[in-house]
């Protein structure tokens, strides 16, 4: 039994050894990114049963991902090495106020091979939450959509719930593609957890009342708008709350603050928190790994969650 499972690509992620335009940057360090497996490996720090899906290359790097994603605890029995596929790559560039870009080399994947009928029902079945985004949808908008929508569909199916981070990437697709596929995805969902351009792109609002509700018209339970430095607004049935970011030591990355936000949430709706209290959980995460560089290198451990929130001690080890 998983608590949480995921699907989607991962990528060998080159971050850059200076800061500064990327065409000037000699040297890059390789680690591992992917906004699912991000995901993954942010709920499998926290002590969620985490699995993930998916296929790499079968190529050093996608060796390398593999051992990196079994070393961090994540199953990964629903992952195959694939032939003639590189695994996709990722480099970053990063500007002197942590702000980024991202430029890919992913045409090819090796998750092209991964099919409706390579979806493995009972894998599914024994899951609690179903956590897609709209990055593995635009890798593939044609065969990932219908992948994630037959993956939606099985979880609803088995009641395990959905969630979904649009997470959109115009360098993958456009505006209308983006909005036309993931409309499709929506009444599936019982988990939004999006930024504002993102809820404005799909709803074409956004008022946080308006954007509500929108949600409850397909039915999404649960959700919040990320608001990046400003925290998040978060809903459930009952109420809506807007709960403030809390103080990074220092902004150096903050890609990978959405993945760790969304984990978080997960958690905390997970162990049937309270809103305010998830969100607070949710918002100290992504505090924390917008202070390290990397996508995943910041996302924390619960221990760590916890004696940042001040509900733990610090012990010197
Ligand atoms: N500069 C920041 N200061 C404090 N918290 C931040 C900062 N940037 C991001 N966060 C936290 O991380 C969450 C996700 O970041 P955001 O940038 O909104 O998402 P995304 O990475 O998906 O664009 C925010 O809701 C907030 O909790
Ligand atoms: O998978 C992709 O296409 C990526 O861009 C990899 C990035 O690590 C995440 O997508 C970060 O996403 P945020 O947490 O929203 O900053």
């Amino acid at each position: 039994m998983k608590d949480v499972i995921t699907l989607g690509d991962a990528m060998i992620t080159f971050n850059p050894a200076v800061k500064g335009p990327m065409k000037y940057v000699q040297s890059f360090h390789r680690n591992v990114g992917g906004a699912e497996l991000n995901f993954a490996i942010g709920c499998a720090r926290l002590g969620l049963s985490t699995g993930w899906i998916s296929r790499l290359g079968n190529d050093e790097f996608g060796r390398h991902i593999l051992n990196f994603v079994r070393g961090e605890g994540v199953d990964i029995s629903e992952v195959k090495l694939v032939d003639g596929y590189p695994t996709s790559l990722n480099f970053k560039e990063i500007m002197e106020d942590g702000s980024g870009r991202t430029f890919y080399y992913r045409e090819k994947s090796p998750t092209e091979t991964l099919t409706v009928d390579s979806l493995n029902e009972e894998y599914i079945r024994q899951a609690k939450v179903l956590h897609v985004t709209g990055v593995f949808a635009a890798v593939d908008q044609h065969k990932n959509v219908e992948l994630i929508k037959k993956a939606c569909s099985l979880a609803k199916k088995h009641n395990v719930l959905v969630s979904l981070d649009p997470n959109i990437r115009l360098k993958l697709w456009s505006k209308e593609e983006a909005r036309t596929a993931l409309t499709t995805i929506l009444p599936d969902v019982d988990v939004l957890l999006t930024g504002t351009d993102e809820a404005e792109l799909l709803f074409g609002v956004t008022e946080m009342d308006d954007v509500l509700a929108k949600c409850r018209e397909f039915g999404i339970r649960y959700g919040a708008i990320k608001l990046g430095s400003d925290g998040a607004a978060g809903f459930d049935p009952d109420q809506v709350i807007h709960k403030g970011a809390v103080k990074p030591r220092k902004v150096v990355d903050t890609v990978g603050a959405g993945d760790g936000f969304d984990a978080g949430f997960i958690y905390g709706l997970l162990q049937n928190w309270d809103l305010d209290k998830i969100l607070r959980f949710a918002n100290t995460i992504g505090a924390m790994v917008v202070s390290v560089s990397g996508d995943n290198e910041g996302l924390p451990y619960l221990e760590d969650v916890l004696v940042e929130t001040g509900e733990k001690k610090f012990i010197e080890r």
